[in-house]
């Protein structure tokens, strides 16, 4: 009896823990469509098709909850993010945009109006600051265009790659904005030159496929669109075939080092790994690579 329990508990902990089986048993997501195309890599689509995958509200929210499910998804290794449809993502939902105005039209005094915008503001950043803080890679597939919200989207993944037709616009000047969930923060540190990353944001133009390959926005472009996917799940699969305890402390390591001194950095890693070299993976993976034998199944993290 004690076993039984025991058994149906684990199995519960088991699936509580496993994103997919959740959503298959209905707690589904409306504005993001998932699915896991290899073992342990995850494929998270921006899924509003005929509204260019604006990103409403409801959205915001979404990339938020799915990004921290798959951050403790012991299933989960690496994610690829691309947008459903005819383009990647035409940034905020103007509806979006109106809600915030609305949010301090009942409001006379300028604190309170400025505590309401504080909260939302920073509520929206938290929603895509959580592909950063998300343990997994997360590999970002962009097609045709990328604008405002969509390059913040972007700015926070790991790795970026596009299609040929894509176009990335830092648009939010041209809607009366200051960017201000993470593209202004992220990305001169992404290209590594504020010149360019300040014209683009002052400016709003439009920079296509090669100019984002040349100043390392993305690291590769792709014939089309499903070239791409198709690449792009290759590249999270290799990744998902690595140590998960190697793989997320690499990730941690690189988010940590971007914002401190090398020797902060240095510190950091040795902090973290001072735990982490003492895991079984160390064992598994360094004796493999000492041996023929290269399939290693490491246990789930
Ligand atoms: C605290 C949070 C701060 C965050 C700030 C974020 C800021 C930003 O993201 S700034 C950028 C905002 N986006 C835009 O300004 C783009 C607006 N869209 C367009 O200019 C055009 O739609 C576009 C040039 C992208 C494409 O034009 P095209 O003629 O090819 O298509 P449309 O018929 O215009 O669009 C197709 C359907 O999609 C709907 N749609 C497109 N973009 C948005 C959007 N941003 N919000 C809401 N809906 C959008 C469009 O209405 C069409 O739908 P339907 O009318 O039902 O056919």
């Amino acid at each position: 009896m004690l076993a039984q329990s025991i058994k149906t508990a684990a199995a519960a902990t088991a699936s509580s823990t496993n994103l997919f089986l959740r959503m298959s048993s209905g707690s589904a997501y409306k504005t993001l469509s998932i699915s896991v195309p290899k073992e342990f890599v995850y494929h998270v689509k921006l899924n509003r098709p005929d509204k260019y995958n604006a990103i409403n509200k409801p959205m915001w929210f979404e990339i938020k909850r799915c990004f921290e499910e798959l951050s403790d998804d012991e299933n989960c290794r690496s994610i690829v993010l691309s947008g459903e449809g005819k383009v990647f993502t035409a940034g905020i939902d103007i509806s979006a945009l109106m809600e915030m105005a609305s949010l301090i039209s009942g409001e006379n005094d300028v604190a309170r109006k400025a505590k309401n915008l504080l909260n939302v503001i920073r509520s929206f950043q938290d929603c895509l600051s959580a592909l950063e803080l998300c343990k997994k890679p997360v590999l970002a597939a962009v097609h045709s265009l990328c604008i405002g919200a969509g390059v913040d989207l972007i700015s926070a993944a790991d790795i970026r790659y596009c299609s040929k037709d894509a176009v990335f616009q830092v648009k939010e000047v041209d809607v009366g904005l200051a960017a201000d969930v993470g593209t202004l923060q992220r990305l001169p540190k992404i290209i590594h030159s504020e010149s360019l990353a300040r014209e683009l944001c002052y400016t709003a133009r439009k920079m296509l496929a090669d100019e984002a390959l040349s100043c390392g926005l993305v690291s590769r472009v792709f014939g089309s669109k499903d070239e791409m996917i198709d690449d792009v799940i290759k590249v999270a699969e290799t990744i998902a075939k690595k140590s998960p305890v190697a793989v997320q402390g690499t990730k941690r390591s690189m988010v940590f080092s971007r914002d401190h001194s090398v020797q902060e950095g240095l510190e950091h890693i040795a902090m973290w790994n001072q735990i982490m070299l003492q895991s079984e993976d160390l064992v598994k993976a360094a004796s493999s690579a000492m041996s023929e034998d290269k399939d290693i199944v490491f246990s789930k993290l």
